[in-house]
This record gives C-alpha cells, sequence and structure tokens, in this order.
C-alpha cells in the first residue's frame, strides 16, 4: 500500500523559520538570506519523507507565513490599499499579513481567523468588487521545480478553489458566485502550468466541505469543479479533505472525475458509513487519512488495520493517508531529551508518524500481520500504559451536583452589587493580561530552566517586572491593573507545569500563525492542584497600587483545547478534572484578596464541532457548565472577567451569555468590530469590552482611530455595559508600542467622555 502526507510542518525542527523571519523584519536578515533558510528548511523536510519512503510527498505545502495567504497573492486577491504601498512582493506580503506602518504608508492588516478546528491562524483574503482573480503568482511551481532539482517530484498542493471563495471576505457588492468563472481559469491555468512542470498529481485542498452545506454551497462546488475537471488534461487531481465527513457532498465528490479522494477516518468518522452506503468508485484512488495528524499519540495499528480491512471491501485501491497536514503536530521525538522513554513510546510527532505510515503499510501487506513484530510491541504498549489515576479527582467529577453549576445570586443583583462595591469610572479601561515578553523575560526563564539561575533569583527578575508594570499603568491612567504574566511561557503551558497530570516537552512547537508557535503540554493522566500557582505573583502585583489588579487565570475549556488531550477518557471528564483545579485557585485568589479575577477562555470556540447538529450534545452541554463550575464559589462582590479571541462568536453567542460572567472582553478590531451589532441583537447581558485595536500588528494606533471604535461601539451599545481594552495580550509586542498605543487608547477614552459629560 502506497503513502501519503498532506503536508509537513514548515517551521523548523528547532524553529528555524521563525528566527529566520522575525530577524527579516527587524531588517537584520535580507530577502535572499530568508529565502535560503527557506529553502534550506523545504528541502530537509523532502529529504526525511524521500528517506522514509513516502510516496506521495507534498510541495508548495511551504509558506513564508500562511498558506491562504500565499493563495490570495497567486490568485490577485491583493487589496487596492496594500498595492499602493508600492513595496517588493515580499514586503507587500507581509503588509498584508501584518500591516505595515511606514515611509510608503499606514495599512492594518488583514483580518486573522481561526483554521477550522485547530490552533492555527490564518490571513482572510479580503476580494473587493474590482478584484480580477487570475493566477499571477509563481510560488507553487518554483517550490515544485526547486523539489524536482533534489530529486522529489511532489504533489502539489493548492487550496482548492472552493475553501479559498468561501474563506475569503467580499469587501463590495460581488459576491463568491461573481468569481466563478475567473476562479476556474486561473485553477486550469495551474493545472496547465504543473501537466508542462511534470507534475503527475495535484492536491486540491478543501476542507470547507466538512461544514455544513447549503444547496448553494453544493452548487458552487459542482459547478467550479465541473469546469475545472472538464479542462484538466493528464494531470491526476486529489480532492483533500479533512476535519470530518463530507456528508453533504459525498455523491458528487464520487461522481465528479476526480482520481484521488482524500477523506479524514480520525475525526470524520462517518466518512466510512458514506462509504459503506453509497460505494466507491472503482476507477478511484481513496487516500485514507488514518494517521491522525492533530494529536500526538501513538497509533492503533490493530485498530487501523481492522478499518483498512473494512475500506478494502468498497474501494481496490488504497493509498494511507495522514488525516490532516501535519502542520499541527510538532517536529520529532529526536529533540525531546526529558521525556522518560516509557512515555515516549506512546507518543509520535510528525517524523515519528511518517515511520507509522511506512510501518502500517509494511504490516497490511503480510496475511499473517498479527505476527509482525511492530504490531505486537505497539499493541503490549498500549495495553499496558501507565494512566497516572488520581482516585481522589475522579470522585470529585462524579459527586459534582447541578449546584456546582450556578453562581449565586443571578447576574444583574452582582452587577448592582459590583457597581456599588468598585464604583468604577465610566468605560473602564484595562487590558487582557500579558505585557511584552521581551528578550530579557524570555532569558531570565531560559536561564532558570537551565539551572543557571535559582528559583529567588528567577521570581525577584519577575517581580521588578511587575513592579514596572503596575508603574507603568499607573502612569498610563489604566483603571484595572494586570501583573503583565512574565512568569508564563504560555498561558495553557504555564498551567500545565504547574498542574499534576501533564507532561511537556522541549522543542515540541506547533506553528499557531505566521512567526508564532505554542507548546502544547501533554494531558497524560487525571488533573489536579497541588498548591497555588499564580497567587503570589497577583498578591504582589495588588501591594504596589490603590488600583484594583486583576487575577489572571488560563480557562478550563482552554487549557484542554490547547493541550494535547487524552484520548482514553472523555474531554468532558478531562476539562472538570481541569475546572476543579482552576476552581480552587480562583478561590484562593479570592481569599487573598483580589476583587477581579480574569478566567481566559480564548480557545472556547476550538473544539466547537463543525456541523451545528453536534454542537451541543457533543460540546456546549459540557463546555459551558465547566466554566461555570469555575467560579460558582465566589462571593456576589468579586467581578469575574472572561476574554476570547480570534474566531467567530456571533452563533454562539447566548451560550457565551450563559458562562454567566460579569465582564467578557472580545478580540474585535480585527473582524470589524461585527460583534457589537450581534450583542445587540441578542440583549447580551454581561458587560463587555471589545477590543479597540490590533495587537498582532506592531502599527500602533492612533487617537481619532481608536476614539472613532469607541464611538461606534458607543452608538450600538449603553454606556454602563461598555469597557475599552486591546484585542488581547500584548505579549507579542514590544514595550515601546505598547506605552504608546495605550497611551492613546486611554487619550481616546478621556476625549470621547469629556464629549459625552460636557
Ligand atoms: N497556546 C496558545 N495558543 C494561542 C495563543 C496563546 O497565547 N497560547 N494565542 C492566540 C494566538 N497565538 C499565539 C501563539 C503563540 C504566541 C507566542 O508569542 N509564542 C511565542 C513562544 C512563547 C513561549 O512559549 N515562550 C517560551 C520560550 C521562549 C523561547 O523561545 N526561548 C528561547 C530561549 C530564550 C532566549 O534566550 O531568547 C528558546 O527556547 O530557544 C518562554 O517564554 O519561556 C513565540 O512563538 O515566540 C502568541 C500568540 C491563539 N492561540
Ligand atoms: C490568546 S488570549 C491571551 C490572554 C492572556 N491573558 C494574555 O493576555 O496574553
Ligand atoms: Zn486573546
Amino acid at each position: 500500500m502506497k503513502t501519503a502526507v498532506i503536508g509537513y510542518p514548515r517551521i523548523g525542527a528547532l524553529r528555524e523559520l521563525k528566527f529566520a523571519t522575525e530577524q527579516y523584519f527587524k531588517g537584520d536578515l535580507t530577502e535572499v538570506e530568508l529565502q535560503k533558510s527557506a529553502a534550506q528548511l523545504r528541502k530537509r523536510h523532502w529529504d526525511k519523507q524521500l528517506n522514509k519512503g513516502i510516496d506521495f510527498i507534498s510541495s508548495n505545502d511551504f509558506s513564508l507565513y500562511d498558506n491562504v495567504l500565499d493563495t490570495a497573492v497567486l490568485l490577485n486577491a491583493i487589496p487596492k490599499k496594500y498595492q499602493q504601498l508600492k513595496l517588493t512582493p515580499i514586503d507587500q506580503y507581509f503588509a498584508m499579513a501584518r500591516g505595515y506602518q511606514g515611509e510608503q504608508g499606514d495599512v492594518k492588516a488583514l483580518a486573522m481567523k481561526k483554521w477550522f478546528n485547530t490552533n492555527y491562524h490564518y490571513i482572510v483574503p479580503e476580494i473587493e468588487d474590482e478584484t480580477r482573480l487570475s493566477l499571477v503568482g509563481n510560488k507553487p511551481f518554483e517550490e515544485f521545480e526547486e523539489a524536482k532539482n533534489n530529486g522529489v517530484i511532489t504533489k502539489p498542493v493548492i487550496i482548492g478553489a472552493f475553501t479559498f471563495l468561501k474563506l475569503a471576505k467580499y469587501t463590495g457588492q460581488k459576491q463568491a458566485n461573481d468569481f466563478i468563472e475567473d476562479i476556474v481559469t486561473a485553477y486550469v491555468n495551474i493545472i496547465e502550468t504543473f501537466e508542462k512542470l511534470g507534475a503527475e498529481w495535484i492536491q486540491f485542498d478543501e476542507p470547507s466541505l466538512v461544514m455544513d452545506l447549503t444547496k448553494e454551497d453544493q452548487t458552487l462546488f459542482k459547478q467550479l469543479y465541473t469546469e475545472i475537471l472538464e479542462r484538466k488534461g493528464s494531470i491526476k487531481v486529489l480532492l483533500q479533505t479533512y476535519f470530518g465527513d463530507i456528508r453533504d457532498i459525498y455523491q458528487t465528490a464520487i461522481d465528479l472525475p476526480f482520481d484521488g479522494l482524500g477523506l479524514d477516518f480520525v475525526e470524520g468518522r462517518k466518512n466510512l458509513t458514506l462509504i459503506n452506503e453509497f460505494g466507491f468508485p472503482n476507477d478511484k484512488i481513496l487516500f485514507a487519512g488514518v494517521i491522525n495528524g492533530k494529536n500526538i499519540w501513538r497509533n492503533r495499528y490493530d485498530q487501523t488495520v481492522l478499518l483498512i480491512n473494512q475500506l478494502k471491501v468498497k474501494s481496490p485501491s488504497i493509498v494511507l493517508n495522514t488525516s490532516c497536514s501535519l502542520l499541527h503536530v510538532p517536529y520529532t521525538l529526536d529533540n525531546e531529551h526529558k521525556l522518560a522513554d516509557t512515555e515516549k513510546q506512546h507518543l509520535a510527532f510528525a517524523e515519528e508518524k511518517l515511520t507509522e505510515l511506512i510501518e502500517l503499510s509494511d504490516i497490511l501487506k503480510e496475511e499473517n500481520y498479527q505476527d509482525n513484530l511492530e504490531f505486537k510491541t505497539r499493541k503490549f504498549i498500549f495495553d499496558n500504559r501507565d494512566h497516572f489515576e488520581n482516585l481522589v479527582v475522579q470522585d470529585r467529577v462524579k459527586s459534582l451536583t447541578e449546584q456546582d453549576f450556578q453562581r449565586q445570586p443571578a447576574f444583574s443583583e452582582r452587577e448592582r452589587l459590583q457597581r456599588e462595591k468598585f464604583n468604577l469610572p465610566s468605560l473602564p479601561t484595562t487590558t487582557i493580561g500579558s505585557f511584552p515578553q521581551t528578550l530579557d523575560v524570555k532569558e531570565n526563564r531560559a536561564r532558570f530552566k537551565k539551572g543557571e539561575i535559582s528559583l529567588e533569583h528567577y521570581t525577584a527578575f519577575n517581580k521588578q517586572k511587575i513592579a514596572e508594570c503596575i508603574a507603568l499603568q499607573e502612569d498610563i491612567g489604566l483603571d484595572i491593573l494586570v501583573h503583565g504574566e512574565f512568569e508564563r511561557n504560555d498561558m495553557v503551558e504555564y498551567f500545565g507545569e504547574h498542574l499534576e497530570g501533564f507532561i511537556f516537552t522541549q522543542n515540541a512547537w506547533v506553528q499557531s500563525y505566521g512567526t508564532r508557535c505554542v507548546k502544547p503540554p501533554i494531558i497524560w493522566g487525571d488533573v489536579s492542584r497541588t498548591s497555588p500557582i499564580t497567587v503570589e505573583y497577583s498578591v504582589y502585583a495588588q501591594s504596589l497600587t490603590n488600583k484594583p489588579v486583576k487575577g489572571m487565570l488560563t480557562g478550563p475549556i482552554t487549557i484542554l483545547n490547547w493541550s494535547f488531550p487524552r484520548e482514553d477518557i472523555s474531554l468532558k471528564d478531562c476539562v472538570l478534572q481541569i475546572a476543579l483545579a482552576i476552581r480552587e485557585e480562583v478561590l484562593d485568589l479570592e481569599k487573598e484578596g483580589i476583587r477581579h479575577i480574569q478566567v481566559d477562555e480564548a480557545a472556547l470556540r476550538e473544539k466547537l464541532p463543525l456541523r451545528k447538529s453536534d454542537w451541543y450534545s457533543e460540546y456546549l452541554d459540557w463546555a459551558i457548565p465547566a466554566f461555570r463550575l469555575v467560579h460558582s464559589g465566589v462571593r456576589p462582590e468579586t467581578q469575574i472577567h472572561t476574554h476570547m479571541c480570534y474566531s467567530e462568536f456571533s452563533d454562539i453567542i447566548e451560550d457565551i451569555d450563559q458562562m454567566d460572567a460579569d465582564v467578557i472582553t472580545f478580540e474585535a478590531s480585527r473582524s470589524d468590530l461585527s460583534i457589537v451589532d450581534v450583542l445587540r441583537e441578542n440583549q447580551f447581558k454581561t458587560q463587555v469590552g471589545p477590543g479597540v485595536y490590533d495587537i498582532h500588528s506592531p502599527r500602533i494606533p492612533s487617537v481619532p482611530e481608536i476614539k472613532a471604535v469607541i464611538t461606534h461601539i458607543l452608538e450600538k451599545m449603553p454606556l454602563e455595559k461598555v469597557w475599552v481594552n486591546p484585542d488581547c495580550g500584548l505579549k507579542t509586542r514590544g514595550n515601546k508600542e505598547v506605552a504608546e498605543s495605550l497611551r492613546n487608547m486611554v487619550e481616546a477614552v478621556n476625549e470621547v467622555k469629556r464629549e459625552l459629560f460636557q
């Protein structure tokens, strides 16, 4: 059986691409040097897959920032405001990704959104009425030739026309349907060019097909591919889907003249039912996604063999595939020196997943596969996993009752009490929690982790940072202060490190957006809190000021969703364990005099099923209660904040209100503040701080710009419900930008208030 990989991680085993790109941003590396390190990485990754023996290796899965942005540029979807900057192509590309502020002008970045149900974020293409979609770029072709020169005939990968049109934002009157003719021609040109270059296969990624599709969506898909495939020539086309099943379009997909169909059998279990019910055409190859591209546990060969044997009944030609791009898992276990062998034997990162594909292919060749050594060893390891059980926690979860999920008194009563008690100014200002993780902050932690400095030294440095941060916020004139999160490498990894039940890696980085990576902790066993985690730093920060300091925690859903979860217990049981641990931390902060406590649920949306019909039964029915469990024990006058970012909230806005927090801060500025209308329409009860400027871009928002945003918010929402804050945490920014931006924010609020109350 042949093997394939949908896409490979590109950031580099040691994040080489991140560092090179960031150096380029700083002007410390030339474009040529950046392109050179990019080419080295591509070569290394192709070589690795080739040497392992993978048959279908992808190209154009590489990107300097994001594949969707690459596709937009390839297809000439470059909004006027970026063209007018008259930058070089690469700088225009980065301007679209990160905004631009300099001699050539001042333009915001394109919006950034969560990539389906992952922690990867893509750049949202903008299509204007004047946009002429056509093939103008050559990145995919250059990378194909580059691979060819390195001895690999790759299968180039491009985001498909349907997904591209579905993900794009239309800024004028025109909609997706108005671009069909142009985009078909562009894709036909792509196919023709690859044919000339000697490609045998091309892969169109169409993850949008796993969503609920309307009749119009289905018609659009059918029309696009009927026309594209009519003119495809001799190249073979693989329709690749992932992150779910394609129940709404399966029949159409098998009727169209694709040569291969890629289905995800990890997240899309229903795909098997579809094949059993509707059959699978003999003239197509089934690319069976059986190696989990999102989680890091080793494959259960025994189960996979059973699955493949079922598929074989319906489909004579099967290629073993990953379930999605390996972009979402870390690179290799080889750089993990602290994990025990007993732990490592349960894990597979991208490189190890290549080995799994090959081993599976060998196992499937053997009639008596049960005797295969790898098969037997693997089964033994699984059957003997040490689960790290904690019976106390298991009991606590079992004995939870309805009252544990209900805070008292009701929201409106709390709102009244808190208003009296805090007497905050109108439009209170605050930030989301983190302040710049500058080099010195990271270095201090790196030295502590290497054992070069003591815990006392490490803590003293962080306290110094906290003191500076508090002084800065007082000087700027913010109303509710934060300690700055200097002690945290990441909002999830940090809590993982301080809770029992997690294991951590040293280099298991996964790209989250652009050059930014995360190192998700691994949930190994039952989770519990052994001692207070954040109390010391929060209490210290509060001791330095008369203004209130917000305690800062990460919520259970986010900890779960940004970790690699267990697969041997339910996500629901796992999240309740985490919720109980964070609940203890909330109560300790309250006991120590912290009056405002923020519990971030930035990743609430991540595991929301992509299909609406599964939302409640499979997710929201336990995710929302998990958050309520965290804060149901606090006093009426303790103010609970939460924060969410980078995803669509409008369709779950009522559920967000049901989290029953007192205040919520939202990412909003990079998606046009559309959230504000939704809040109004739904009579959202929770007080809200829709982010007034984008923190993922280095550009500094001006006073009038922020003022316009606040004014816009106030046109739609009652003054007493509104807070003013940036989009998200400030950790990725520099000190100078942060101080200037926050000063502008406070000045904007003051001007708005002067005009309101004059
Ligand atoms: N888990 C998670 N997901 C999230 C977010 C988030 O904050 N966390 N935010 C949203 C947007 N995504 C983001 C993802 C990452 C980062 C981010 O800033 N990541 C940092 C890494 C943060 C980190 O873990 N830092 C570590 C390690 C830092 C490091 O690189 N250290 C050097 C050595 C230190 C030195 O001397 O410079 C090394 O290991 O080589 C630390 O501070 O301890 C980065 O890519 O640069 C920001 C936003 C959505 N998803
Ligand atoms: C991705 S949400 C970030 C929330 C966190 N409190 C921070 O400010 O960084
Ligand atoms: Zn955020």
